[in-house]
C-alpha cells in the first residue's frame, strides 16, 4: 500500500477582512510525497508566506482541508495543533531566532525541552549528532553572539530537525546570507533530503536555489500557476 503523502492540500481558500473580503488563496490542491525537495517561488504578494503558515498549521483556511502524514488538521483544537505541529513539523526562518542567553546545544535542544521537558541524554546525544552533522560539533557550547551568520543559520537548521519532522518548511532560508554561505547553507539542507529522505518545502526569491530543488511550485494571485519536476541534478 502506497504510504499517506506527507502534506495534502485541498480546495484550500484563505481570506482575510470581514467587510471587505479579500480572498488571497483560491482552492489550491498540493501534495507532497515523502522525501520531495520542493521550492515556492512566487512574486511578492503572492500568498506564499500565507500558504506556508497554513500548511505549518500557524493559521487556518477559510476552507479547504490540509493533512498531515494523512491525519485532517480540520476542527483540531489550538493544543492538538500545537502538538501536532512540534511532532510532524520543522521551521527554519530567514532570521534564526536563536536565544542569546543559550548556548548553541540547548538552543538546539529547546523544541525537545518544550515537548518533553526536562532534558535527557537521548535528546542531548541527537542534538550534539545534528550539530556534528551541520559541522558545528566543536561549537557546541558557543553562543549565537560567538557564532557567524552562517553558523547560527545552521545551528537553527539543528534546531529544526531535532524532532526529526516528517516535513521542514523554510521560508527564505538564506535571505540574510552572503552568497557563498547561502550555498553551502542550502547544499546542507539538500544533503540532509538525501540522506534522511526528510521532505522540504522552501520558499525562495532566489532563482538559482530554485533550479537546484526537484520540484517548483509558483505562485501568482494565490493560485498554483505551474507545478514542475526537474530533472535530477547531478551534484
Ligand atoms: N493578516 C492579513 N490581513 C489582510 N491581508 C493580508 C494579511 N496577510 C497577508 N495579506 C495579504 O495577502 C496577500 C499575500 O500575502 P503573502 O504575505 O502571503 O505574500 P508572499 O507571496 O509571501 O509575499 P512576499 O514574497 O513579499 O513575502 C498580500 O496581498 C497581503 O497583503
Amino acid at each position: 500500500m502506497k504510504p499517506e503523502p506527507v502534506l495534502r492540500l485541498e480546495g484550500v481558500i484563505k481570506e482575510y477582512g470581514e467587510e471587505v473580503v479579500t480572498r488571497v488563496l483560491h482552492g489550491i490542491d498540493l501534495t507532497l510525497e515523502q522525501g520531495e525537495f520542493a521550492a515556492l517561488i512566487g512574486p511578492s504578494g503572492s500568498g506564499k508566506s500565507t500558504l506556508l503558515n497554513i500548511i505549518g498549521l500557524l493559521d487556518r483556511p477559510t476552507s479547504g482541508r490540509v493533512l498531515l502524514q494523512g491525519q485532517d488538521t480540520r476542527g483540531l483544537d489550538e493544543d492538538s495543533l500545537a502538538r501536532l505541529r512540534a511532532r510532524t513539523l520543522g521551521f527554519i526562518f530567514q532570521f534564526h531566532h536563536l536565544m542569546p542567553a543559550f548556548t548553541a546545544l540547548e538552543n538546539v535542544m529547546m523544541p525537545a525541552l518544550a515537548e518533553r521537558g526536562w532534558p535527557d541524554e537521548r535528546m542531548r546525544t541527537r542534538a550534539l549528532e545534528l550539530l556534528a552533522q551541520v559541522g558545528l560539533k566543536e561549537r557546541a557550547g558557543a553562543h549565537p553572539g560567538q557564532l557567524s551568520g552562517g553558523q547560527q543559520q545552521r545551528v537553527a537548521i539543528a534546531r529544526a530537525l531535532v524532532m526529526s519532522p516528517a516535513l521542514v518548511l523554510a521560508d527564505e532560508p538564506t535571505g540574510n546570507l552572503d552568497t557563498g554561505t547561502s550555498a553551502q547553507v542550502f547544499e546542507l539542507l539538500r544533503h540532509i533530503n538525501r540522506e534522511q529522505r526528510m521532505t522540504f518545502l522552501i520558499v525562495t526569491h532566489d532563482p538559482r536555489m530554485a533550479q537546484r530543488c526537484d520540484r517548483i511550485i509558483e505562485v501568482v494571485d494565490g493560485r498554483i500557476v505551474s507545478d514542475r519536476r526537474e530533472p535530477p541534478h547531478s551534484g
